[in-house]
């Protein structure tokens, strides 16, 4: 299709009801964006990599609605985390795994930061940031689905950039990253769930890194971050947008690199 698609009247950015204006909620706007990747992106035959998240979550439903109702035939997927592998083989669609399928055609998934000038993101406000960016480097063509929220100018200030870190030492890795140079000024935060640390699907911890101003350059502080031992993975996705799909009051638009 050529524009948005609304799925319920209440779905569009406004809707006229006895003449009142209704705005879409959150979660419209993120089903919005779901649907329409799937729509536009997602074609027969392909394998297809499953974000994790809010957004990502209305996308593995229309993949799920659209095999089903037999407008996709052939589609293998490779979920990024144990909930969207759940979600997933609760919709019936077919999975693998990076092993037998490295090549993904498009990979769909949220993102807590999208950068408004480069479309570099922060991911992993939800912890699966490890697991996305192993399937989604993959992806010939990884789709960015977001609420207008989500976009800053810089990354950094707008949402905490996550590192998984191993849990060995973890409050000596903790010191070694907020004490690095291209993160000079950030506050480092082991994750909490409960009076327990956070741990992720892969048995690691997330420090939560806070920022008053943009981070500098975010590639140096990507590589600054590997060069830690103990750091596993952090949530900085760059270079590696092919499309935003951004919905708001407006409607929806499409941002490329
Ligand atoms: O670890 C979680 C992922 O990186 C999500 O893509 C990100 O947190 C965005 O999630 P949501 O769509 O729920 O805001």
């Amino acid at each position: 299709f050529t524009g948005p698609v609304y799925h319920s009247r209440l779905s569009a950015p406004w809707a006229r009801s006895s003449g009142m204006r209704m705005m879409a909620t959150q979660d419209e706007l993120k089903q919005q964006v779901g649907y329409k990747a799937v729509d536009d992106y997602v074609k027969s035959g392909m394998v297809v990599g499953l974000g994790t998240g809010s957004t990502a979550a209305f996308a593995v439903e229309r993949l799920g609605q659209l095999l089903k109702d037999g407008t996709l035939k052939d589609i293998i997927a490779i979920p990024t985390s144990i909930r969207t592998k759940e979600q997933a083989e609760g919709l019936g669609i077919p999975l693998t795994t990076l092993d037998s399928h490295p090549n993904i055609d498009v990979a769909i998934d949220g993102a807590d930061t999208v950068d408004n000038a480069t479309l570099a993101l922060v991911k992993g406000g939800g912890g699966a940031l490890l697991r996305e960016k192993i399937v989604e480097v993959q992806a010939k063509e990884f789709i960015v689905i977001v609420d207008e929220s989500k976009m800053a100018d810089g990354v950094g200030p707008h949402f905490d950039l996550p590192v998984e870190i191993i849990q060995f030492c973890h409050e000596h890795i903790r010191r070694e990253v907020e004490n690095l140079p291209s993160l000079k000024g950030c506050k480092a935060v082991l994750r909490m769930s409960g009076d327990k640390p956070y741990v992720t699907d892969n048995a690691n911890y997330i420090v939560d890194c806070k920022f008053d101003t943009p981070i500098k350059d975010p590639v140096q502080a990507g590589a600054e971050l590997l060069n830690v031992v103990g750091v596993v993975e952090h949530g900085l996705f760059l270079g590696m947008t092919t499309a935003c799909i951004i919905a708001g009051k407006d409607g929806i638009s499409v941002k490329t690199p």
